[in-house]
């Protein structure tokens, strides 16, 4: 049974089909503190967050059954994915639900500042007729600024376009042909400042985009802008734009966030009569929140049965192309890893990957983590798709890969050395068609075999009798070969033995076997 945590107020009827999942038990305890978590975090499987509960290191490190973390939303932020990464906890989002619902809150949040809105409901309700003080702005002719011209932002162009404006977009990954496709001209950030009646941030928060717009963007701002943020607190700089609004160039702004969620009651912001603000209610329709939820409980459940899922955030994306390409050898990538491994003696150095043929000219690095996960799972616990090439890298062991389009006598061919102090072992697999996964490989022997079951691996010298007398060991301790191979380079030189048994054999009859003359070694291989 897998135990999720749902710990912000998330959609129940999003999140339906957790409760409806036979392996599934859900708990849903929203607004605990970090102690709180860490006190039960241990018993979870899942984590199911927006953006309220932050999920630091200490919650990770008190969590060895966490698997996965999904963010109901967009932004991960809240979540340290650096320390997820080394834990092997797999981190989702869903990046698709809420992007209307976003985007409509910013357009109503540029039509409040536009007409003042929030200000002239407050005076009317308290009882004064005001007309004269909320004389407003249209926004037909107006040129708006968008910085971040993703899902969101993207949006907002088109709605824009609709209203009559005049639409200028940055963003680092926005082309030529886009921008003009859905209207849009292109410019800097001093562009947009300079020119814009309206500015919007549609970025995540990063180190590039903290303070975006600061004090030098509000210097070259027309008199009159308006601001909005329905993306980060922190994309634009707070107290740069309380500046900017007393020497009198920004004539308002409304704001979904904040530098400090929630801000202390002497924010400059909540007494501003030019700002107005919600609490972070972009992402909040009814409509959003079901979709949210929906998506990233399907992806849990994906993660938690170990069934194929879309993408992580703490993964590199792979392209659908590459994935239908990729994925059906990536068993045996694994495979030639997880063999790999328990056969190399002593603390790898490095894993050496070669793809040739069919794998030529297409992105390999999803199947090397499967190889490098292989390779590590019988020494490192914890070892995951995740954390494989992180766990490589801290461990200072090199990963290469090379591709090559000689084929030879295989259409596709990966082939793995790995590398230690006591020597390299070498093994090479292909994906026959009609016969699925086949090693092919031992160091220099050629062989052929499914990977699959238990395996014996022994090594001798090429005499007659030593296959007869394998098999009367094995079969009178009642282990059954299933299939056997013998691989040698020349007559009557070293030979290497594979054979699948049908259950493992007891260690007495590993010790037995190690006994026969001209026997070298014995090796048991689970996979
Ligand atoms: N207020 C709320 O409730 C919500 C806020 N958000 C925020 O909105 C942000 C945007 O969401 P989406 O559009 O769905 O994400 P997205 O990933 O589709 O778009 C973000 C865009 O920002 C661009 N970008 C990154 N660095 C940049 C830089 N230095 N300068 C200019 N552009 C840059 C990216 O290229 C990308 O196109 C999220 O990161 C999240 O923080 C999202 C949903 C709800
Ligand atoms: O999806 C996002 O990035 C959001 O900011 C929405 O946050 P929320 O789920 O409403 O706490």
């Amino acid at each position: 049974m897998f135990k999720v945590l749902v710990s912000d107020p998330i959609s129940d009827m999003g999140i339906q089909m957790l409760y409806d999942a036979s392996d599934v038990e859900v708990d849903k305890k929203p607004g605990l503190s970090e102690d709180e978590l860490v006190a039960i975090i241990g018993e979870y499987d899942a984590l199911l967050v927006r953006s309220q509960t932050k999920v630091t290191p200490r919650i990770m490190e008190a969590a060895p059954k966490l698997k996965v973390i999904g963010r109901a939303g967009v932004g991960v932020d809240n979540i340290d994915l650096q320390a997820a990464t080394k834990h092997g906890i797999v981190v989702i989002n869903a990046p698709d639900g809420n992007t209307i619902a976003t985007c409509e809150h910013t357009f109503a949040m540029m039509m409040s500042v536009a007409r003042s809105i929030p200000q002239a409901y407050k005076k009317t309700v308290s009882g004064e007729w005001d007309r004269k003080s909320f004389v407003g702005v249209e926004l037909r002719n107006k040129t708006l600024g968008i910085i971040g011209m993703g899902r969101i932002g993207s949006e907002v162009a088109k709605r824009a376009k609709v209203f009559g404006m005049k639409v200028i977009g940055y963003d680092p990954f926005l082309t030529e042909d886009r921008a003009e496709k859905i209207g849009v001209k292109l410019g800097t950030v001093n562009d947009i400042a300079a020119a814009a009646d309206f500015i919007t941030v549609h970025t995540p928060l990063t180190n590039e985009t903290r303070h975006i717009v600061g004090p030098a963007q509000f210097a070259i701002m027309k008199k009159g802008v308006r601001i909005i943020n329905c993306a980060r607190g922190g994309i634009i700089d707070e107290n740069a734009l309380v500046a900017a609004i007393e020497n009198g160039t920004v004539a308002g702004a409304a704001f979904d966030v904040f530098e400090q969620e929630p801000p202390q009651a002497s924010h400059p912001f909540l007494n501003n009569p030019s700002i107005i603000v919600t609490p972070h209610l972009g992402a909040s329709t009814v409509e959003a929140q079901e979709n949210v939820a929906i998506d990233v409980s399907e992806e849990l459940l994906h993660i938690l049965r170990n069934e194929p899922f879309k993408n992580a955030v703490n993964m590199p994306p792979v392209p659908a192309t590459v994935m239908s390409k990729l994925q059906p050898y990536f068993n045996l990538g694994e495979k030639l890893g997880l063999i790999a491994g328990q056969l190399t003696e002593g603390p790898v150095n490095e894993i050496v990957v070669s793809y040739s043929g069919d794998l030529a000219d297409v992105d390999t690095n999803p199947l090397t983590r499967y190889i490098v996960k292989g390779v590590f799972t019988q020494h490192l616990e914890g070892i995951n798709l995740v954390n494989a090439m992180h766990m490589a890298k801290t461990r200072d062991i090199n990963v290469t890969t090379q591709q090559s389009s000689t084929t030879g006598t295989f259409t596709n061919l990966v082939t793995i050395t790995v590398k230690s102090k006591q020597g390299d072992r070498t093994l090479a697999g292909t994906l026959l068609a009609g016969y699925g996964e086949r090693i092919v490989r031992i160091d220099q022997y050629p062989v052929d075999f499914a990977p699959e079951g238990s395996l014996l691996l022994i090594s001798h010298n090429d005499k007659p009798g030593i296959i007869g007398s394998v098999g009367t060991l094995l079969g009178s301790n009642d282990v059954n070969i299933a299939t056997m191979q013998v691989g040698r380079t020349i007559v009557g030189g070293s030979a290497i033995m594979v054979l699948t048994i049908d259950k493992t054999a007891p260690k007495e009859v590993i010790a037995e076997l190690e006994k026969q003359p001209e026997i070298v070694n014995v090796r048991q291989l689970g996979i």
